[in-house]
């Protein structure tokens, strides 16, 4: 038997947007964080402009966390449970990683999900993303990277809001707003913000000890899938990387073959990984009394999980969907298809269709 695992945070944002900044907000209200940043450059400058923290801080320097370092991610964490444990670093319960500005938090994803040993003790509670009032528009038209940042965030921090015109700051948020419809927009100035606002967006709060999976999924925020095929604001030459943003729910009524909704999945994860940026699902599986909850990035799945209840009255399954140069219909029609060719025994189910 293991314990709770610990809550991961993944802070994410572009260049500059006020990451650490916010950090140090953060660790004044968290004090018994331990901190992971990654730099760029071979000597980190980043660590210098955190102020003094009472948890562990470890730097993966170098390279890129999604990239170049990726593989000192499982070791960081694994030493640093070690160490707490046997007593040589001050005890965390919570894990704070920073990112460099071009991040891509997939890999990272991966990392938490894939490694058993890592999966066991540590648990992803959060993807949070700052976003410049003053230069967010011109950094989301140039990257794509920085519109990937916001479309697979659980909060978007608006940062710099004092130097940003009122205007220009209502624009940006209705800009983030269509790109990531589920992810709440909270202002911030010099990275003062109440943490408990933007840590803890996963489906497990471990400071209540609860699953509130209305709240995580916010369905009633994205539009049916065949709804979405022109979306946000009018295409405009500089808005180019936003059309390839897709936000959007998938519901069926009738309980659905689970074997049928893993091939969809997979086939998605597989063929399309570098599209699905994000997907999250409450479903009702043929069998099954109680709802089972789906939560994918990219290529990773996450191991579905029971919840003990219905969070509500519905029992339709509610699929969230964002995804980068993918047609909703084609996502809702492979659901659908596979689906039936389960239900209807077109496809045989393996003997144990879960494992
Ligand atoms: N005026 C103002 N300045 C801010 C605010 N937030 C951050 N800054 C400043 O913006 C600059 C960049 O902030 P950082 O927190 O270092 O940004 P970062 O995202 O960690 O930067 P990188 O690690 O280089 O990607 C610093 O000079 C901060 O003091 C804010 O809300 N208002």
């Amino acid at each position: 038997m293991f314990p709770t695992p610990i809550p991961v945070s993944l802070l994410t944002g572009f260049l500059g947007s006020g990451k650490t900044t916010l950090l140090n907000q953060l660790i004044r209200q968290l004090p018994r964080s331990a901190i992971i940043m990654n730099e760029f450059g071979e000597i980190g400058l980043d660590h210098q402009l955190l102020q003094k923290t009472d948890g562990p801080l470890a730097l993966l320097s170098g390279g890129c966390i999604c990239c170049t370092v990726v593989g000192s991610l499982s070791p960081t964490l694994k030493n640093l449970f070690m160490a707490s444990s046997r007593g040589e670093i001050p005890q965390f319960e919570r894990v704070i990683i920073e990112t460099t500005g071009i991040a891509d938090p997939a890999p990272i994803l991966d990392t938490l999900i894939n490694e058993r040993w890592i999966a066991a003790r540590f648990q992803l509670n959060s993807v949070v993303t700052t976003v410049d009032a003053v230069l967010g528009e011109q950094q989301l038209d140039s990257y794509f990277e920085a519109v990937k940042q916001v479309a697979v965030a659980d909060r978007l921090l608006l940062t710099k809001t004092d130097l940003a015109d009122q205007a220009a700051c209502t624009a940006l948020q209705m800009r983030l707003a269509t790109l990531n419809p589920g992810a709440p927009i909270i202002t911030v100035q010099h990275g003062q913000v109440d943490a408990a606002l933007i840590l803890n967006a996963g489906l497990y709060d471990p400071s209540s000890k609860t699953s509130d999976v209305n709240k995580w999924l916010n369905a009633s925020h994205y539009r049916p899938a065949a709804a979405t095929t022109l979306i946000g604001r009018p295409r405009a030459e500089e808005a180019v990387h936003d059309n390839r943003i897709r936000s959007f729910s998938v519901t069926f009524a009738e309980p659905l073959e689970w074997m049928g909704i893993y091939a969809a999945l997979q086939m998605l994860l597989s063929f399309r990984a570098k599209s699905l940026l994000r997907m999250k699902a409450i479903v009702n599986l043929k069998g099954k009394d109680k709802p089972t909850v789906l939560h994918a990035v990219q290529h990773v799945l996450y191991p579905p999980a029971e919840l003990p209840e219905w969070p509500d009255e519905s029992r339709q399954s509610r699929f969230v969907f964002i995804v980068a140069d993918m047609d909703a219909d084609m996502v809702q029609h492979m659901l659908s298809e596979f689906h039936s060719a389960y239900a209807s025994g077109q496809l045989p189910i393996p003997a144990d269709p879960a494992s």
